[in-house]
């Protein structure tokens, strides 16, 4: 069977690290249950990924089906400085983006792909609006956890009191939640946050949550059980994590990083068996020079192996380039390994690791629990602080380094040292990783065929399905004849005329 007879869904992506990971991993569960999934974001990390990755033009077979990518241009010179202002540049990627997708589709009806369904993540929520004008069906993936995605939906609806400018310290009690100390809700709510301009972009998605109708998650039901059963009853939530494991794709070589992964594997090989460190903190948080150079000693003074990225700031960034503190990489000899962006996957998954100093990004937890790795949480900001609470307090499988910049304090080189010992040696660190085989396990069975996450994969994917139909249907035409008619009713600015969406019982779906 062709592609062309396969339904086909759009995935629009955010162009950060932290957000294409999640949805083109989405994309891949999604190719694997027999999708057609065009994958596309902006050109400027388009570039990037072709770059560092496995990515061309042509089509990639996944599981029963397929991915491609498309990028688009975002407007602006390759050289621009203003998206590192996000409150400039997701205003432009709105307005490039609701002509260039509304032609991408277009383009792919007449192709003979014509496409059934929009899935975007956060921060671009007027990928459903775009949905919506074309009479198709969207969805979302919410890139961070349930916990979160509660706190930032009570704080847009005013259901609780979060901390203000009269309020500093007020702790928040949600639903099914533990007590979150007032720096533990995510940060970019504190009147006093220094990225206000993300805290727009988040409370832009929830603007527009009742449009998509459904909201992916990676997480799963066993890990946040209760606050998803929750929100559940709120809002059309569907949990399909952890996305990074594909049971049915183990191997698939499509992956989206902005950079190519120094090689370290061999290095890992090397070691004896839970011997290293490994210590990342994301994409885009950058420390300063002191604190970098006190868990440089901290490094050293605990004996440990280590893996650590040191990851270069983006030109435009702002951000001082961070140095190794004099003698440094000398010391520690054999004993180190400094890289400017790891594959992070595969040394979670190397037997020599021992544990994860994490920035506890969602995307890197996710990855920390399902690998059945412990952790040292090093929150900064954002829902790094609130996933910290969770993975030492109710996970249980991390030991905290800090609570978070707000704390605005130096962590020493002796608190490293000290967390880096109680997380590799002794009682504590053996319960730590018991848990986190535990959740593991958890995690494998939830994408296991049957498993929680897999249902709700099959459930979304065979509504989308349905929705084709209806689509189609609307459209007169089935997919087996390319929906060239849609592409004529998609009117030059992205508005179509087609008429309310009605069932053909005559149609089948054709994959
Ligand atoms: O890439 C960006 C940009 C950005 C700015 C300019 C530009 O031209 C392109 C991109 C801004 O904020 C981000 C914030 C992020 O938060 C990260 O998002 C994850 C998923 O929501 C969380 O889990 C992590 O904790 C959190 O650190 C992740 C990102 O990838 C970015
Ligand atoms: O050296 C690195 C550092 C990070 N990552 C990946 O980059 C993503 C970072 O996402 P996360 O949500 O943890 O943090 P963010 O970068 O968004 O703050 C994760 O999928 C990591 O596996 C990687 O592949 N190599």
């Amino acid at each position: 069977m062709g592609s062309e007879a396969l339904v086909h869904v759009l995935l629009v992506s955010f162009p950060g690290q932290g957000h294409v990971n999640p949805l083109l991993r989405l994309g891949k569960r999604l190719a694997s249950k027999g999708l057609l999934v065009t994958f596309t974001t902006p050109e400027s990390i388009g570039k990037a990924m072709r770059k560092a990755s496995n990515i061309g033009e042509e089509l990639s077979p996944v599981g029963d089906g397929f991915i491609r990518f498309e990028f688009f241009e975002d407007g602006w010179d390759e050289d621009e400085t203003r998206r590192q202002d996000l409150d400039q540049y997701l205003p432009q990627l709105e307005k490039v983006g609701k002509v260039l997708i509304p032609e991408m589709i277009r383009r792919n009806a007449e192709q003979g792909r014509p496409i059934s369904c929009l899935i975007n993540n956060p921060f671009i929520p007027w990928v459903s609006d775009v949905a919506d004008s074309l009479g198709l069906p969207s969805a979302m993936l919410w890139v961070q956890s349930c916990a979160c995605f509660t706190s930032y939906y009570y704080y847009y609806h005013g259901l609780v009191p979060f901390p203000s400018e009269t309020a500093m310290e007020i702790d928040v009690q949600l639903p099914c939640m533990p007590l979150l100390k007032h720096d533990e809700v995510p940060s970019f709510l504190y009147p006093t946050t220094p990225y206000p301009f993300l805290r727009r972009a988040i409370m832009g998605q929830y603007k527009n949550l009742d449009k998509p109708f459904c909201i992916l998650m990676d997480t799963f039901q066993e890990l946040e059980h209760e606050i998803i059963e929750y929100m559940s009853k709120i809002s059309p939530i569907k949990t399909v994590g952890p996305l990074f494991k594909n049971p049915k794709a183990p191997n698939a070589t499509v992956k989206g990083d902005f950079m190519k992964a120094d090689d370290c594997v061999g290095w890992l090989d090397s070691k004896p068996a839970s011997s290293i460190v490994y210590v990342s903190f994301g994409s885009v948080v950058y420390l300063k020079q002191d604190q970098w150079d006190e868990i440089a000693y901290g490094l050293l003074n605990s004996g440990v192996n280590f893996l650590w990225v040191m990851k270069p700031p983006h030109k435009d960034s702002g951000y001082e380039v961070l140095k190794m503190p004099e003698g440094f990489l000398e010391k520690a000899g054999d004993r180190g390994k400094v890289v400017q962006w790891s594959p992070q996957e595969q040394v979670l998954a190397h037997p020599s690791v021992a544990c994860f100093v994490t920035h506890c990004g969602w995307n890197s937890t996710m990855e920390a629990l399902t690998s059945g790795m412990p952790v040292v949480a090093f929150p900064q900001w954002g829902d790094q602080v609130t996933d910290a609470k969770y993975l030492v307090d109710v996970f249980k499988v991390g030991v905290r380094m800090c609570r978070g910049e707000a704390e605005n304090k130096l962590i020493t080189r002796d608190v490293v040292e000290q967390c880096l010992r109680e997380a590799t040696s002794g009682p504590k660190a053996e319960e730590m990783k018991q848990n986190a085989k535990k959740w593991s396990a958890a995690a494998e069975a939830a994408v296991a065929e049957g498993g929680s996450s897999d249902r709700n994969i099959q459930a979304f994917v065979d509504e989308v399905k349905r929705r084709s139909l209806e689509v189609l249907a609307a459209s007169g035409k089935s997919t087996a004849n390319g929906g060239a008619d849609l592409a004529n009713k998609v009117a030059g600015n992205g508005v179509a005329e087609l008429g309310e969406p009605k069932v053909n019982g005559e149609l089948k779906v054709v994959s």
